[in-house]
């Protein structure tokens, strides 16, 4: 292609690491590229995330790509409104950097070695309600503000622990503070944590090729449709205490001769709040498995079993009490 690329990107440290390195494959692959900083509402504000409402970080750089003041745009995958966007596709999702969790203590205090009543800092529902459900007796302090900022209160005493995604973490070169990576069983991450949707807009053929031939990782793509099925299909947004893990895992079939088969198959465990609310300490749980080319069926399945155990029951917009 002959023309510049502009990619847009939010100007945090996250966002700026993240497009470098989409960057960087389309310059490897031959491509000239110009990157161009967007400024958010959600970076402006300082409310918490669940009332500036779905959207705040993507909204402004999907109004930049379908103005055409950029033709690529970089989102935190998880960041994303579930409804699709006019005009617009997701013509990429890169490899998947650490899906996780991971806790930033004081002294290198892992999630079991906090004491009953020690401060631990997050603005995320799902984080939240997780936090609550492991009945250690911790205190959820809600807070907000970059990567930088979080780490900033444990350091400086505030706080004794917080929860960051892993891969923030990693992308910004601050793995080292990290005193443990939480196991999904005890800290089930959000719905495409750790992934990147490369979105341009669905006319503009050129790009979508270029963006599928550089840089999308299939198996991350269908792991990733299989989470976002699910939290769409509990009518919950990407504020709320939902989280999800899909995995390609390997499973042995008996073909026709008889013959043991490997299989390539995805995973996916699901948890919600039963209470779509700040206090709810209570989760139900479930997990299948299923072909790789049922990932979005697998989602909506799983998220009708989670229903059926109380998802959600008590609120929710839109949602009857049940
Ligand atoms: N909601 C903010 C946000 N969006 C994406 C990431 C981290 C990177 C990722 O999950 O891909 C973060 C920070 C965090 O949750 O700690």
């Amino acid at each position: 292609m002959t023309r510049t690329i502009r990619i847009g990107t939010r100007g945090s440290k996250l966002a700026l690491a993240q497009t470098g390195i989409i960057a960087q494959q389309l310059t490897d692959a031959g491509q000239q590229v110009e990157i161009v900083k967007v400024t958010t509402p959600g970076d402006r504000s300082h409310a918490p995330i669940a009332e500036i409402g779905v959207g705040v970080f993507t909204s402004a750089l999907r109004e930049a790509l379908a103005a055409d003041d950029i033709d690529v745009a970089v989102h935190s995958y998880k960041d994303l409104p579930t409804a699709a966007e006019p005009g617009l596709v997701i013509a990429a999702v890169p490899p998947r950097a650490d899906p996780r969790d991971a806790l930033v203590a004081r002294d290198g205090l892992t999630l079991g070695e906090l004491p009953p009543g020690a401060k631990v800092g997050t603005g995320s529902p799902r984080r939240m309600a997780q936090l609550r459900a492991l009945g250690l007796g911790l205190v959820v302090v809600p807070i907000r503000g970059n990567i930088d900022t979080r780490m900033g209160k444990v350091f400086d005493g505030e706080l004794d622990a917080v929860v960051l995604a892993q891969a923030g973490l990693d992308r910004v070169g601050r793995s080292e503070v990290v005193t443990e990576t939480l196991d999904p069983i005890q800290m089930l991450p959000a719905p495409a944590q750790g992934a990147l949707a490369i979105e341009c807009r669905a006319d503009d053929v050129d790009i979508e090729h270029l963006l599928q031939s550089t840089v999308d990782d299939e198996a991350t793509r269908l792991a990733v449709a299989a989470e976002r099925a699910m939290l769409a299909a509990l009518e919950a947004g990407c504020s709320a205490p939902v989280g999800a893990l899909a995995e390609v895992v390997e499973d042995i079939e008996t073909d026709a001769d008889g013959n043991d088969v490997y299989v390539q198959k995805i995973s996916l465990r699901g948890n919600a709040a039963a209470q779509f609310d700040a206090d709810s300490a209570e989760m139900v749980r479930a997990s299948a498995i299923a072909a790789m080319t049922d990932a979005e069926r697998l989602g909506k399945e799983l998220a009708a079993e989670l229903l059926d155990l109380g998802a959600g029951a008590l609120s929710g917009p839109g949602r009857d009490p049940r």
